[in-house]
Order: structure tokens, then sequence, then C-alpha cells
């Protein structure tokens, strides 16, 4: 049985408007993207890790890990066109379960945006725990705010925020279930592995992420991510 984490950050950041791609943006003085393989190998050590970097970029990578010393150890795959393409090529570098493991001792792999570097240590373990009892285990926070729908027409009708969930990742899975679902069609409705997983009919199971376990997409999230590792380092 072993865990793994398939690590996406094959994307160009375009929301981020900046040249560098936003994963190798540095926080602290640090990449982004090393701050989030850090919080895996405090997870555990022995945590098999696939990075998934543009194909463009995997030689920039090469460079900024001999600058800051960043020697974990880690198999890198280049990247697709879009998060499923990259998702599906990670995962073709993880090795499937034999058919006859059994229930509770398959391996399971925490699908992990390269961009959310304040992921918590306990929702990866969390998260390993769920999927091995449950299938899947998906993070997720409530809203804080209220949510109205907007018609087609321009107009807009209140509805109840209790009813919904923010998906979050890591979103973590039986190996062989996410390798199989991962076979279906790509559509664009699919922006995370909770909605490829269901689609392939599976059951999705929701667990608490964090209010902290922002994503990284334009600037403003950088600004509030330097202040919570700021805060988090006094
Ligand atoms: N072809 C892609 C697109 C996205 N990702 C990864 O999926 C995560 C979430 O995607 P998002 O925040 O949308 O990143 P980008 O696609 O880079 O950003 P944008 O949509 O603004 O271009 C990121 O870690 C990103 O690197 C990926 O591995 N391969
Ligand atoms: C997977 C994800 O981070 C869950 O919130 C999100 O769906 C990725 O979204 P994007 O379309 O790549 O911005």
């Amino acid at each position: 049985m072993a865990k793994y984490a398939l690590i996406v950050a094959g994307g160009s950041g375009t929301r981020m408007n900046n040249d560098t791609p936003k994963q190798f943006l540095e926080i602290l003085g640090k990449p982004i993207l090393m701050h989030t393989i850090s919080r895996f190998h405090l997870f555990s050590p022995l945590i098999k890790i696939v990075l998934v970097l543009p194909k463009d970029e995997i030689d920039y990578w090469k460079h900024l890990e001999s600058q800051h010393k960043f020697d974990h150890d880690y198999k890198i795959v280049a990247g697709g066109k879009t998060r499923f393409q990259s998702v599906k090529k990670g995962l073709t570098a993880i090795e499937a379960d034999a058919d006859d493991v059994a229930p509770g001792m398959q391996s399971t792999v925490a699908i992990h945006d390269g961009v959310r570097p304040l992921v918590a240590v306990k929702t990866i373990a969390l998260s390993h725990v769920e999927a091995s009892n449950n299938g899947c285990a998906i993070a997720s926070v409530a809203l804080k705010d209220s949510i109205r729908e907007v018609k087609p027409d321009g107009g807009t009708k209140a509805i109840n925020r209790d009813n919904f969930r923010l998906m979050q990742t890591p979103q973590t899975f039986r190996v062989n279930a996410i390798k199989a679902a991962y076979e279906i069609e790509e559509t664009p409705d699919l922006t995370d592995d909770a909605s490829v997983f269901e689609k392939a009919g599976h059951a999705v199971h929701l667990i608490n992420g964090s209010y902290q376990n922002i994503k990284i997409t334009t600037p403003e999230d950088l600004a509030i991510a330097k202040a919570i590792l700021d805060e988090s380092h006094k």
C-alpha cells in the first residue's frame, strides 16, 4: 500500500498576469511550488511524489532546484494543455495496485494544485485515511458570503448557501479507481478531479479543507499567501 502525491503545476498562470508562471514566483524567498512540495514531505518523507510541469519549463525548474538546493526525490512528468490532461499524464507515472489487493490496503493518491502552498499537513493525512475508507476524499469549505443565481434574462435569485461547498485540493482517491476514471472523455465542465470521478460513476465524499488553503490565482492571492506564511513564521 503506497501513498502518492500528484502535484500538478503544468499551467501557465494567465490570470496572474506575470511573465513567470505563477508556480515559480517566490514567497519568502522560495518558489511557491517548493513550499507546496515541502508540505507533502512534512506529511511523510516516504510519500511518492509525481510532479507535473509545463514541458518547456522543466529545465528552468531544474535550475531553480539547484539555485535553492532543493533536493527532494520525485518523478517529473511533462503536462498537457489543460489541468485534466496534466492530471491524466501524471497518473500514468503511478503504478496500479494488483487486482487482488484487499480493501483498506489499496494505494491512494492525493491530487493537489502546485499553487496551493498553504495546505495543512493534517488535511493531507485525513484525505489519505478517508480515501482509503471511502474511495475518495475531497477537501472543501463552506461559503462565507451570500450567493445569488444569475438567470439567463439577467435577473438574479437568492439561494441557500448552506447547500453549497467550495472545492479545494487535495482530492484524494484509491489509485486504481482514479486511473480508470480519467479514461473518460474530457469535457469543459470537468474542472476538478471529483467531477471526473463522479462522471465515471462514483460517489464523492467531502472532507473539511481550510480557508487558508487558497489557490494562488490572481495577484491579490499572492499578497494573502505571503501574509499567512509570514504570520506562521513568527
Ligand atoms: N494545463 C494545465 C493547467 C493547470 N495546471 C495546474 O492546475 C492547477 C490549478 O490551475 P490554475 O490555478 O487554473 O492554474 P493555471 O492554469 O496556471 O492558471 P490560469 O487558469 O490563470 O492560466 C495549477 O497548479 C496549475 O499549474 C496544470 O497542471 N496543467
Ligand atoms: C481543482 C480546483 O483547484 C478545485 O477548486 C479548481 O477546480 C481548479 O480550477 P481552475 O479552473 O484550474 O482555475
